[in-house]
């Protein structure tokens, strides 16, 4: 029996970095999660532990927070290329370098209904992500976005699903329709305004959410991806991961209440689990293999 080494990669994990720009009175803040993984010619380490090409896991972490410092981290996806570029530039044996930074959102305070200078609050549990890969001198970005929950109270319908002996799901004709979404985009063509095609990304998807009738979340999936493409051709690809969040209606029967659709117990688990890609046919070669998490 022959045993050989498979698939590897290293890096750091979830490196904490929050920057202040400190130019004026006004302060402005930017709160990461960053992750790195390295790929190449690293039988050595694994095999006989020869650790000459393995570029430390707590040095690619130390580079992560002297970069924030010797240029402005600007938006996710360059400071990910920057990274990426540098780690596959700095010894032969790293040939493939991926980067992927999850961005927290803080608002400014509100003391008097002026936003303050240096006082924030954690803008909830939406993050912005990206992940860059980088091969020689090719570069593959995939940007998100994670948390995302949302609602529609009415404008949603679920019915003419089969009916077998294990089949207790009524048909509706009117229900609440919530997910959080997870989103991924894979970019393509080059010189992309990252902030701004991040920020019509998600006011597409939104908007097709709250305007959409629908007949099943499937349907509403394929709609929100479907005007991303649409609506940006800088996109290939999305991909879609959205948890159907329950709520059911509450039998008020016993208490000699009716209820008309109007107070409901939001479930937490078993919830659905409703998944897709939406992608053009022309789209241009993927890349390295990439998934939603
Ligand atoms: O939009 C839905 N899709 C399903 O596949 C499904 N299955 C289910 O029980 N409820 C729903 N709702």
């Amino acid at each position: 029996m022959a045993i050989t080494l498979g698939p590897n990669q290293y890096g750091k994990a979830e490196v904490r970095l929050v920057t202040v720009r400190r130019d004026g009175p006004v302060h402005h803040l930017k709160d990461l999660t960053v992750s790195t993984s390295l790929r190449g010619e690293l039988a050595a380490t694994h095999l006989t532990g020869d650790n000459a090409g393995v570029l430390a896991t707590d040095t690619q972490k130390n580079t992560v927070y002297a970069f924030a410092k010797e240029a402005p981290v600007g938006e996710i996806e360059d400071f990910g290329l920057r990274l990426a570029r540098h780690f596959t530039g700095m010894q032969d044996n790293i040939t493939e370098a991926r980067v992927k930074i999850d961005e927290h959102g803080w608002d400014r305070i509100a003391v008097g209904g002026e936003p303050h200078d240096h006082a924030f609050s954690r803008s909830g549990d939406e993050r912005r992500t990206t992940a860059v890969t980088v091969r020689g001198d090719r570069a593959w970005v995939v940007s998100g976005i994670d948390g995302l929950t949302l609602l529609k109270s009415t404008g949603s319908e679920f019915h003419g699903f089969p009916r077998d002996q294990y089949t207790t799901l009524a048909e509706t004709g009117d229900r609440i329709l919530a997910t959080a979404v997870t989103a991924r985009w894979r970019y393509q063509g080059g010189d992309i305004d990252w902030a701004a095609s991040h920020g019509e990304i998600r006011r597409v998807m939104l908007e097709t959410f709250a305007t959409k009738h629908s007949l099943s979340l499937q349907q509403t999936l394929y709609a929100m991806g479907e005007a991303v493409l649409t609506a940006r051709e800088e996109v290939a690809e999305v991909r879609l991961s959205l948890p159907n969040k329950h709520h059911f209606l509450v039998d008020l029967s016993p208490f000699g209440l009716k209820n008309d659709n109007e107070v409901f117990y939001a479930a937490d688990r078993p919830y659905g689990l409703i998944e897709g890609t939406i992608l053009r046919d022309d789209a241009e070669d993927p890349g390295p293999a990439w998934d939603l998490h």
